[in-house]
């Protein structure tokens, strides 16, 4: 499949494509720590960034694809994995999502128990069954350094993924790996127990899964309806406004942004 890069940050030519682009939204969610940023930043930049902080509130990437000659958009919205980050607007993440990557790292087996939680703030939101959802375990880079009992086992994680109908990946944001695998669909299939996948090969089947959905909702930004009472809410994230009367990335290109 033929795909291209896209920086978050160069808005000039993912605003002239958005009009030609179907967009869709990608909910990433997973415990502080587990790599959500770094994941999204070498999906969508193809990089491992050097340095990170805590996400607050979300941030955004955008990645182009190709899928069988169709341009999709790829919209991903890396959330805070910590409470005190999140607060109020998580109502706001999940509305009009398309695809939902529960990320955990598989060093951290309390990030991969974390992950009821994350089904759990799905469910209360009102992620329907539907819609596509990716496990994606992080950090395999690390599996070599470290006792196998402090891993959290591909068995482990593909049975949880059977379970909750997700497509599993094992992965590592910061280095390719030796044996790919592309995947492991629900309920079975996939590649041969080990192997791991490179983060293309990610993008890859959420970008494969999303193009068989019916038209998504966010091509490009509705008129402004929020009213004289400003019912526009705008997020400050590290980089970026969202306004969520579009519900779309606008930052400043955004038709409701004030000013
Ligand atoms: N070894 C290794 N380290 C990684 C990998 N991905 C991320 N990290 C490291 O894990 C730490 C946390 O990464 P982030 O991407 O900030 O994690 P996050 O899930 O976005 O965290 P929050 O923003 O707090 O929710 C950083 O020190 C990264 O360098 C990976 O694939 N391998």
């Amino acid at each position: 499949m033929e795909s291209s890069l896209e920086f978050s940050g160069s808005l000039g030519s993912v605003s002239s494509l958005a009009s030609r682009c179907r967009t869709f939204k990608v909910l990433v969610i997973g415990d502080s720590g587990v790599g959500k940023t770094c994941l999204t930043h070498r999906l969508c930049a193809g990089e491992f960034p050097s340095r990170m902080e805590a996400t607050i509130g979300v941030d955004f990437r955008e990645r182009l694809l190709d899928v069988d000659g169709e341009k999709i958009k790829l919209q991903l919205w890396d959330t805070a994995g910590q409470e005190r980050f999140r607060k109020s607007m998580v109502q706001h993440y999940y509305r009009n999502v398309h695809a939902v990557l529960f990320v955990y790292d598989l060093s951290c087996p309390s990030s991969f128990s974390g992950l009821t939680s994350w089904l759990e703030e799905c469910r209360q939101n009102s992620v329907r069954q539907e819609i596509p959802r990716f496990l994606v375990g992080n950090k395999t880079d690390l599996r070599e350094s470290r006792r196998s009992d402090g891993l959290v086992s591909q068995e482990r994680a593909l049975d949880f993924a059977r379970t909750h109908h997700m497509t599993f990946f094992e992965t590592s944001a910061k280095s390719s790996p030796k044996h790919r695998s592309k995947g492991r669909q629900p309920g079975g299939g996939g590649g041969a127990p080990g192997q791991q996948s490179a983060v293309e090969d990610v993008v890859a089947a959420i970008g494969a899964k999303l193009k068989g959905q019916k038209k998504p909702s966010v091509s490009s930004p509705p008129a402004y309806s929020g009213g004289a009472t400003g019912l526009v809410t705008y997020v400050k994230t590290n980089s970026s406004f969202t306004c969520f009367n579009c519900d779309v990335l606008c930052r400043s290109l955004c038709c409701c942004f004030p000013g």
